[in-house]
């Protein structure tokens, strides 16, 4: 999928210096978007703008400037003539388009610097990264309502990015099938839930999460009117001595798995297999990253090493195939997929076994 064109050998050499020097190239592309250097030039497209211009439109240094446009320049984001800069598509993409915020900003502000500990962390199993730089806790997840502002602005930014695109049409899809009593594993800030709720009438979800984002949850929830209707129980969902509430139509659980290594899914699977009334179904939304097109299939990809570094230690970015055995191994087995759901999404319909 990605190697498919031969290079010649300078080409990928010279594809291998963007690699070795790609931290440099992040910062920049960051800063001439933070700096408003990309809009302006954009702004100016036909006249293109010299240093001089930008820095006196900015209000930066001269020497700012000429840093950022130059390796803006070297990473094919600007384009150089007659000491004029111009924007090309790679730069326009860079300052407009939203995925690659939410992306940018979550590598910035999430993962820049646990990045470093990677090698401590895939050797440990846990997440050095982490421990480094916001907490000791053993996993992100407690912790995410009390990440530092930006951090926390961009860890959700990134994770409604994704389900944002999808809950449109998995609402649709779960409003026609006649759900009293759903469980939300790994509920969030009851995005999911606030929308299956308002979309019926007489489905209740409850949230399954840690405290912080149920008290999150909740609060929205009834700021919708919607409070006996979207109902939450705290808990460590990696405690697998504890059952979940019983005889339910659906288990969801969307973006989740993916935040556990393969042992804890089957656990984690098997006890909302237990949790599922005769006709009840565990529904698994994933962005699977075998499903995906390329560029969906790069993020995805590159992803998993935040869940190394930053958020446990021990998880990744699946293929439906690797979770197609986990299924099995929990004594479930999938009775429908369908794919292509927002961004990259496929919603995996289990039932027991
Ligand atoms: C990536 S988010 C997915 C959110 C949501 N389902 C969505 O589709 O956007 C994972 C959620 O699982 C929760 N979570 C992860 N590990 C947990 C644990 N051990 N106990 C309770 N909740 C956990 C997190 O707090 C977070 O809300």
């Amino acid at each position: 999928m990605f190697n498919d064109r031969k290079l010649s050998g300078p080409e990928a050499l010279m594809e291998a210096q963007k690699i070795a020097f790609a931290p440099i190239l992040f910062q920049c592309a960051r800063l001439l978007r933070d700096y408003g250097i990309f809009e302006l030039i954009y702004k100016n497209k036909r006249t293109g703008q010299s240093v001089e211009e930008i820095a006196k439109a900015l209000n930066i240094t001269t020497y700012a400037v000429q840093i950022l446009c130059e390796t803006g320049y070297s990473m094919g984001a600007l384009d150089l003539k007659d000491e004029k800069y111009y924007i090309t598509t790679v730069g326009y993409f860079l300052f407009t388009d939203e995925m690659t915020k939410v992306n940018m900003d979550f590598n910035h502000y999430v993962n820049y610097l646990g990045l470093y500990n990677l090698d401590e962390s895939l050797k440990e199993q846990r997440p050095a990264g982490l421990h480094e730089t916001f907490s000791k806790e053993e996993t992100i997840y407690p912790i995410l309502s009390q990440l530092p502002s930006d951090a926390k602005r961009s860890w959700f930014g990134f994770d409604h990015f994704y389900s944002d695109a999808t809950f449109g049409k998995l609402i649709e899809l779960m409003s026609q099938r006649g759900i009293k009593t759903l469980l939300d594993v790994g509920g969030n800030t009851g995005k999911f839930a606030i929308g299956l709720t308002s979309a019926t009438t007489d489905t209740t979800v409850t949230i399954l999460d840690h405290p912080g984002q149920i008290n999150v949850a909740l609060a929205n929830a009834k700021e919708k009117g919607l409070e006996g209707r979207v109902l939450g129980e705290p808990m460590d969902l990696l405690d697998h001595t504890v059952a979940f509430p019983k005889g339910v139509d659906g288990v969801w659980m969307s973006q989740f798995l993916d935040c556990f290594g393969p042992n804890d899914i089957v656990n984690l699977l098997k006890r909302s297999r237990n949790a599922l009334n005769d006709n009840g179904r565990v529904y698994i939304v994933e962005p699977f990253w075998d499903k995906s097109n390329p560029i969906g299939s790069f993020c995805l990809i590159n992803t998993s090493p935040y869940f190394t570094a930053l958020a446990n230690g021990k998880s990744k970015m699946y293929r439906a195939s690797e979770m197609e055995k986990f299924v099995i191994q929990a004594g479930l087995e999938v009775e429908e997929q369908i794919s292509d759901l927002g961004f990259n999404s496929t919603l995996m319909i289990c039932k027991k076994a």
